[in-house]
């Protein structure tokens, strides 16, 4: 497998300072050198470049739009380009509004792609169902076409069409779903194992039925878009919406082997990661913890 590293090294989806250097931390962690041990090759892209607008008012309650949009353009951009010479792009974020981008740039070379979206939150609110106004709770409804009347194009997304139909996500690990959410998961059936399912069906079987709901013949690429703060707090303490009740370390890792064993995944964000959150111990935590559930999505299997 060939894999391309991308550092998105974004914060302003979200309001705290410090995911924006996740990619500096995940790449100090030794995220390439590991998977190169792993024997993949690993060719590191460098940084997107961040556009930072002046005077960018909030829209519709969205924040930070200009840059938000005209930097996950960017991102699209060379997500596109590194899909285009590699097999995997590995996305190294960043707050997860990086999905915006992602999942776009995957979408022009991968147009058939499944998304599988593991996360506490949806992340799928629109800017009117949104209570916060972050984009990084937003990403999917920027996305999925069946919502495109519902979102109003907002200034520095005018380059960015819906790509992806509600049909073609899977949720696993929701615990903290907004009521706008709820409601859009519910219209449009969208795929979603949330912790409770995880404890009523177990780990196996929730993934083997979020991958048949997506993907039954078992044949799509897979965009799987990891936000650390799916894992319990314990784990990835320093992520800036942490909620109780996560995924722990094996149901990550078993997440991510039977994903790794389909051999279609196209990209892999990494979402949340923020190092300027907790203490030094808890930093050290989040970042042992992601990079080891990283390599698990390149081949690392327990069982050798
Ligand atoms: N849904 C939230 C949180 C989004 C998290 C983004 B992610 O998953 O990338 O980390 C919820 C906001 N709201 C905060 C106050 C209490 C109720 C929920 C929002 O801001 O939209
Ligand atoms: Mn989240
Ligand atoms: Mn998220
Ligand atoms: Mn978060």
């Amino acid at each position: 497998e060939r894999i391309g590293v991308l550092g998105i090294p974004f914060s302003k989806g979200q309001s705290r300072v410090g995911t924006e250097y996740g990619p500096e931390v995940l790449r100090n962690g030794g995220i390439v050198r590991k998977l190169q041990n792993l024997g993949c090759h690993v060719q590191d892209h460098g940084d997107v470049e961040v556009i930072q607008v002046e005077n960018d008012d909030p829209e519709e309650n969205a924040k930070n739009p200009r840059t938000v949009g005209l930097t996950s353009k960017l991102i699209a951009d060379k997500v596109e380009r590194v899909l285009r010479s590699e097999d995997i792009c590995l996305g190294l974020g960043g707050d997860h509004s990086m999905a915006i981008g992602t999942i776009a740039g995957n979408a022009r070379v991968e147009p058939d792609l499944v998304v599988l979206w593991i996360d506490a939150h949806a992340d799928i609110n629109t800017p009117m169902t949104s209570d916060s106004g972050n984009i990084h709770g937003m990403p999917l409804a920027f996305l999925v076409r069946e919502l495109e009347s519902y979102v109003p194009k907002l200034p520095g997304f005018e380059w960015l069409s819906p790509c992806i139909h509600a049909k073609d996500i899977a949720y696993i690990g929701l615990r903290d779903v907004d009521a706008g959410e709820r409601k859009i998961i519910e219209k449009f059936g969208i795929t979603a194992f949330s912790m409770q399912e995880v404890d009523k069906y177990g780990i196996n079987e929730v993934v083997e039925r979020a991958l048949r709901a997506v993907d039954p013949e078992g044949k799509r690429p897979i965009h799987l878009s990891f936000d650390v703060d799916a894992m319990d707090p314990t784990l990835t303490p320093s992520t800036g919406t942490p909620v109780i009740g996560g995924l722990s370390l094996r149901e990550t890792y078993y997440i991510a082997e039977e994903v790794a064993r389909t051999g279609r995944l196209s990209m892999v964000d990494v979402a949340e990661v923020n190092p300027l959150l907790g203490d030094e111990k808890d930093k050290k935590l989040t970042v042992d913890m992601t990079i080891s559930v990283i390599q698990r999505f390149f081949g690392n299997r327990r069982g050798g």
